[in-house]
C-alpha cells in the first residue's frame, strides 16, 4: 500500500480477496485492525449467474450453469437432485455468511460495510451515502451524479472527474445473463437461504433475497 499522509485516504479494490482464508489475518496484522473495509454483496443466485456470464464470455464451450453448480449434472428431482456444487467457486462466494465468520475474528464488525449489490442499480446515490458516512467524509457524491441510463439499463455517472461527458460502466458489467431452468434457480435458492439468514443475523441487516 503506498504511504497516506495526514487528510488523506488510501483506497484498494479487488473483488478476488473477500474468500480468500489468510486474507484477514494477513490484512490485521500489516495494515491493522483499523482498516475500513466495504464488501459489495448482491443475492448469492444472481451473483452465481453473473459469475458464471463472465466465465462463459472467456470459455464459450463452457457446460451448462446447472451441469457446474449440482454434482451429477443436474438440480434433478427427489432421490435424483444432486447436491449444490460448493467446490465450484460460483457457488462458493455467495456462502457470504461462511467467509464473513473468518474476517470477523480479525476485525469488529463495525469496521466493515455491507453495500446491497442490488440497491446500488436501484438508488446509487443513497448507497454511496452509506460509504461516505462510513469513510467520515462528506457527503459529496449525490443524486445530482447520477442519471439513468435507458439504453445501459443502469445508472450512470454524469459527469466524472476530469470529464465533461457522461459515463456508464463498460461492455462487461451489467450484460444479459443465460436464461437458467427455474427449477435450477429455486433450489439453488433454497440452498443459499440458511446462509442467507444467518448472514443478515450476522450483519444485522436483511438484503431481502428471498
Ligand atoms: N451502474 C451500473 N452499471 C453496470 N453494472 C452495474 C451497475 N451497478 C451495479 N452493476 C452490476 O455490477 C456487476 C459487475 O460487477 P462485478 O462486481 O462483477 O465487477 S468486478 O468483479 O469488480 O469486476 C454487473 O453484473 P452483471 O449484471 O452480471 O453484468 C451489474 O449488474
Amino acid at each position: 500500500m503506498p504511504r497516506t499522509l495526514e487528510g488523506q485516504i488510501t483506497m484498494e479494490k479487488t473483488p478476488s480477496y473477500f474468500i480468500t482464508k489468510e486474507a484477514p489475518r494477513r490484512i490485521a496484522s500489516s495494515i491493522g485492525r483499523h482498516t475500513k473495509l466495504i464488501v459489495v454483496v448482491r443475492d448469492p443466485v444472481t451473483r452465481a449467474v453473473s459469475d458464471y456470464t463472465q466465465t462463459l464470455s472467456k470459455s464459450p464451450g463452457l457446460p451448462s450453469f446447472q451441469a457446474l453448480a449440482f454434482r451429477n449434472g443436474t438440480a434433478g428431482a427427489g432421490a435424483a437432485a444432486g447436491a449444490v456444487d460448493t467446490g465450484w467457486s460460483a457457488v462458493r462466494i455467495g456462502l457470504y455468511a461462511k467467509h464473513l465468520e473468518n474476517w470477523l475474528r480479525h476485525f469488529p464488525l463495525s469496521r466493515l460495510l455491507f453495500v446491497s449489490g442490488e440497491r446500488l442499480v436501484t438508488d446509487p446515490a443513497g448507497e454511496m451515502g452509506r460509504v461516505q458516512d462510513f469513510l467520515g467524509l462528506k457527503r459529496v457524491v449525490t443524486d445530482k451524479h447520477f442519471y439513468f441510463n435507458q439504453t445501459k439499463g443502469f445508472p450512470c455517472l454524469k459527469k466524472p472527474e476530469g470529464s465533461s461527458r457522461p459515463r456508464c460502466l463498460g461492455k462487461s458489467k451489467g450484460r444479459p445473463h443465460p436464461r437458467i431452468p427455474a427449477e435450477v434457480l429455486r433450489r439453488l435458492r433454497d440452498f443459499y437461504r440458511p446462509f442467507n439468514l444467518k448472514f443478515y443475523q450476522m450483519t444485522g441487516q436483511d438484503f431481502g433475497w428471498d
